[in-house]
């Protein structure tokens, strides 16, 4: 069985409600078994600042799909749950992106593994140090733990755990 890292990040409302579909989207295609989920997060928009803060997850995952069927899989999703791509960087309603694929080193402009901003991303790191502390990122050979050592400190204070509040849960 292949094993995958999967970023998820929403900046729409409801934003809440678009993670909990993507991750029921993932869970209903009977190739792919989402093994740990991490706490959700919400994050200060990274690249293009002038938008609304981010929630961000990082999941693992056993799939019998490659790592391109993963893709165009995870593009399916972001297609159903209404995403635009209007801005690069920009608002989402959800967006996926595959972090690594077994020891895949994929240098193709349509699937670039692992993914090639991965390293310079609080939230991204937070949450997959979270899950897979142990987790040796292929190719570059460096822990989650790693990469984050070496980020400011305002990037980290930018990510923060969210709680889902009782109303939400209803
Ligand atoms: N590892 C990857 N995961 C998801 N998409 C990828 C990956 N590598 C390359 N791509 C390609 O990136 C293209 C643009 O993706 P997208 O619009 O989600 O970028 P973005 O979310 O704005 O930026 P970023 O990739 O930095 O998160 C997609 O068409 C896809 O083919
Ligand atoms: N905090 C945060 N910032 C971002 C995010 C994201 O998911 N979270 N995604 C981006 C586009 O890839 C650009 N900036």
């Amino acid at each position: 069985m292949n094993q995958a890292y999967i970023s998820l990040g929403t900046n729409i409302e409801p934003r809440i409600d678009y993670l909990d579909d993507a991750l029921k989207l993932l869970e209903e295609n009977e190739n792919i078994t989402i093994k740990a989920q991490s706490s959700v997060y919400e994050t200060v928009p990274v690249g293009y600042t002038d938008q609304n803060d981010f929630l961000n997850i990082v999941i693992g995952i056993e799939t019998s799909l490659s790592s391109m069927e993963l893709l165009k899989y995870c593009q399916s999703i972001e297609d159903k749950l209404g995403r635009k791509r209007e801005i690069r960087f920009g608002p989402r309603t959800i967006d996926l992106d595959i972090l690594t694929y077994n020891n895949e080193n994929s240098t193709v402009e349509e699937l670039l593994i692992p993914h090639p901003r991965m390293h310079e991303r609080a939230f991204v790191l937070i949450p997959l140090h979270e899950i897979a502390p142990d987790f040796m990122i292929p190719t570059w050979n460096k822990y989650p733990g790693d990469l984050l050592s070496k980020l400011q400190e305002a990037d980290i204070k930018g990510v923060r755990k969210w709680i889902r509040s009782e109303l939400e849960e209803e």
